[in-house]
């Protein structure tokens, strides 16, 4: 698990280099482009933490300016920065900076079957656009996972790194944690992690040490042995094993708008295709559901985002679901194997007619979900809609019940899950008759 700042790269490009950068743009960003979710996200964050609901775009830009002099670690001005940056690396106008140790052990350690993620506290679209855009191009196939305070926490707490350990599924006492500043040396170390210290002179920490953690003055010091059980990271799904998931996704997909369920280009599917690291087949965005073909499929990670497969980029039917996020958040939290979701009008109706969620007993079908035919009562909950996967997921997890491999978006549709393919086809066919009953019941 790498650190960027002062760690990978030189903290005085961040702050001499970006900073600027990103100051520069930030009173165009809070004016011309205020109505964009995430802008508005953050600006609601920072008025909270100033306390003045009704700060305008100019006290919010002071306000960012002076955290910036501060080097305070604020999530909405790492958000912004992230923006800000993500667009300056994809024009070529910025290159990120990689200390010239770094990159041939990275290659190598990845080579080796090591798997590599990072943790840092700039936002995980800074963080994909400093890999992405490096002086020797695009790094990001050597990273898994990207982390920052918001997805994972504070780096100074030992929770955080908890919550990574166990979203990756990693065992903690087989990661090890390179950074360059003692505080989160410590709080991984507290997490069962190994730790090492990168201590290199002109970065901030390079006087006061790495406390009693073993330390390093450049990554050629470091040796990685890949011991037992440690699953390699390369490219663990192949591309023909992506285009033969997409074709079964392709027939489950026109069945579901021969029924009506998948309108215009309504719903989305995927299959899991490998467990550690998370990958998913999920069906490309934006396409008329009833006609897809077996490339009409992107391979994505544990949080949706698109992955390369063994032969480049699998993606080659283009961006992945607009809801991906939530079919990888939904197989993280249950375990499922393929995720269906589908725009059917008797989830919108119910979800109206029940906003509380919809309580089924007494039917022979029930047992298609493995709920006793008799004297069981199941809810089926109702979650609101949003547009952002992470809120939606938030949603799921609290409203969702063990037994019922289902929930109703309101206004939106349905999603079910299953062991596999076939299970979470029978799984929505049986929720979906069971909405078209109680429609049909007509009880308010
Ligand atoms: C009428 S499509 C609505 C979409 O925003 C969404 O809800 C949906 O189900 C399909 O999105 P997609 O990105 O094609 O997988
Ligand atoms: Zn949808």
């Amino acid at each position: 698990m790498l650190d960027i700042e002062g760690t990978t790269s030189a903290t005085g490009f961040v702050v001499g280099e970006l900073y600027p950068y990103a100051r520069k743009r930030f009173g165009r960003l809070l004016t011309e482009r205020a109505a964009e979710p995430e802008v508005r996200r953050a600006v609601g964050q920072i008025r909270a933490m100033l306390g003045e609901p009704a700060a305008d775009a100019a006290r919010i830009e002071r306000a960012l300016g002076a955290w910036l002099d501060e080097d305070r670690k604020a999530t909405p001005l790492k958000t912004l920065q992230g923006i800000v940056w993500a667009e300056g690396f994809a024009s070529g106008e910025l290159v990120s900076h990689f200390y010239p140790d770094v990159l041939p052990r990275l290659r190598e350690w990845h080579a080796a079957g090591v798997r590599l993620h990072v943790y840092s506290s700039g936002s995980v679209a800074a963080q994909r656009a400093w890999f992405g855009h490096s002086p020797e191009g695009d790094l990001r196939p050597l990273a898994g996972e990207f982390y920052d305070t918001e997805n994972a926490g504070p780096k100074l707490v030992a929770t955080s790194y908890e919550a990574i350990a166990a979203d990756l599924g990693a065992v903690p006492g087989r990661v090890l944690f390179l950074s360059d500043r003692p505080g989160e040396l410590d709080a991984a170390r507290a997490a069962g992690w190994h730790t090492a210290g990168v201590r290199r002179p002109g970065e901030p920490y390079y006087e006061s040490g790495m406390g009693d953690h073993p330390e390093v003055a450049s990554f050629a010091e470091l040796e990685i042995r890949t011991g037992t059980g440690a699953a390699p990271d390369g490219p663990v799904v192949g591309a023909d094993e992506v285009r033969r998931a997409g074709a079964r996704l392709a027939a489950e997909a026109a069945r579901f708008a021969g029924f009506g369920w998948m309108r215009g280009t309504s719903g989305n599917l995927s299959v899991v295709l490998a467990r550690d690291p998370l990958r998913l087949a999920v069906t490309a965005s934006g396409r008329d559901k009833g006609e897809l073909t077996e490339d009409d499929v992107v391979l994505v990670d544990g949080r949706g985002a698109a992955v390369a497969g063994t032969a480049g980029p699998v993606a080659g039917a283009g961006k992945p679901s607009a809801e991906a996020g939530l079919h990888a958040r939904v197989v993280r939290l249950t375990g499922a194997g393929a995720v269906v979701h589908v725009h059917t009008v008797a989830a919108v109706a119910m979800g109206r007619r029940r906003p509380g969620g919809i309580v089924l007993r007494d039917l022979e079908m029930l047992k298609g979900l493995g709920v006793p035919a008799e004297g069981t009562a199941v809810r089926l909950p109702v979650i609101a809609n949003s547009q952002d996967m992470d809120v939606l997921g938030d949603r799921l997890e609290e409203a969702r019940e063990p037994r019922m491999p289902a929930v109703v978006v309101a206004g939106h549709g349905l999603y079910v899950w299953g062991e596999d393919l076939p299970q979470a086809r029978h799984h929505a066919e049986v929720v979906q008759w069971l909405l078209e009953l109680e429609v049909a019941s007509g009880r308010e």
